[in-house]
């Protein structure tokens, strides 16, 4: 298959990889020409994936409509907060038919839509056939050639085995759900719990506290999940329980380290203008937090974290807040 990954980000380049590995014929299309020319130069990703070799096979562009006109399947790998204007840069040239796979982890602010409902709206006329992947996945250990296990998400089946079929590889187990909402939605929101699980391990809070935040945390996942239309047992996948303990646990989180940051005493600001890379959670406790106002679901993490990073709630304010909620069912949803 002919395949196109755009953004050449860390993870575009690590799925770039996994589909050259799967035997495919690869482009990595990148937006800035300089960025384009020094990865060709040096076979390397050296601002993004440092240290991981891109092998002679691997096509590097920066032409947005060669890289895109001939491709069976594209790979969206932008940060979400691209995701729009990356679709309608490249609608016109996309093949009718075409698998476009949504592989950001986010929804869009401004309108509270999933991004599949975003591509929807913009590809309407062109294709379909749109999927979503997502799962505990660094690009850091999958560039790396590291074993991996990911999910593809498709309203029909279908269009998430075309997905499965190119992707997978030895190192690179890719599983298909049906359930676009709860995995679109379970990577959107295990951010934010991974900024908590930064802040707790940033105030040492211990295991036994970062076990409790994971455990709600994921409770709150769910909660907004099924309000949304998702099913229970997502979160029980790879999209969920799986994406939340990488991220939650991982040296190379963006996200948690943010949330130790965070605990440190910088600010939102301070962290989004020290770092190159994307804090998606950053997005998605703003975007989370207004959609669930509108739903009248009650999420009592992302609402702290709302508090930290919008009002300049002190961290250990938030927690203490958090400890003395009322008493509830575990169970209750
Ligand atoms: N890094 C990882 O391990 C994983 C990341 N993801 C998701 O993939 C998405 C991309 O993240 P990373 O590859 O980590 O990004 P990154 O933080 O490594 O790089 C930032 C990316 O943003 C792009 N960018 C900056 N300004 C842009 C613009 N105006 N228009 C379009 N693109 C622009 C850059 O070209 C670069 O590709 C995010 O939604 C992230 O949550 C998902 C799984 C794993
Ligand atoms: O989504 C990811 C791992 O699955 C990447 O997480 P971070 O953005 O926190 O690095």
């Amino acid at each position: 298959m002919k395949v196109t990954v755009i953004g050449a980000g860390s993870w575009g380049t690590a799925l770039a990889l996994k589909s050259l590995q799967a035997g495919n014929d690869t482009i990595l299309y990148c937006r800035r020409p300089e960025h384009a020319t020094a990865m060709l130069r040096y076979r390397e990703n050296r601002e993004y994936l440092a240290g991981v070799t891109l092998p002679p096979t691997l096509k590097i562009s920066d032409n947005c409509r060669q890289a895109v006109n001939l491709a069976d399947v594209i790979l969206i790998v932008t940060p979400s907060v691209y995701v729009r204007s990356t679709l309608m840069e490249i609608v016109t040239y996309i093949r009718e038919s075409a698998t476009v796979v949504l592989c950001s982890k986010g929804i869009e602010r401004e309108t509270g839509k999933r991004l599949s409902q975003v591509a929807d709206e913009i590809l309407d006329k062109v294709t379909d056939n749109i999927a979503i992947l997502s799962g505990p996945n660094h690009a850091e250990e999958v560039g790396r050639n590291l074993p991996a296990a990911t999910v593809v998400a498709a309203r029909r089946l279908a269009t998430a085995e075309v997905v499965q079929r190119v992707l997978n590889s030895g190192t690179f187990r890719v599983y298909v759900n049906e359930d676009m909402t709860g995995v679109e939605l379970a990577a959107t929101t295990k951010n934010i719990i991974a900024l908590a699980a930064g802040i707790a391990d940033g105030m040492k809070l211990g295991d036994n506290a970062k076990a409790a935040l994971l455990t709600r945390g994921l409770h709150e996942m769910t909660k907004l999940g099924i309000a949304m239309g998702a099913r229970r047992e997502t979160y029980a996948g790879l999209a969920g329980m799986g994406d939340l303990i990488a991220t939650c646990m991982s040296k190379h989180s963006r996200n948690r380290a943010a949330g130790q940051k965070l605990a440190d005493g910088m600010t939102m600001d301070d962290i989004v203008t020290h770092t190159n890379m994307v804090v998606e959670g950053f997005f998605a406790v703003a975007a989370v937090y207004e959609k669930a106002e509108q739903l009248g679901v009650e999420l009592p993490i992302t609402s702290s974290l709302y508090d930290v990073l919008y009002h300049q709630k002190a961290p250990s304010e938030a927690l203490w807040s958090l400890m003395a909620r009322d008493l509830k069912d575990e169970m209750n949803i």
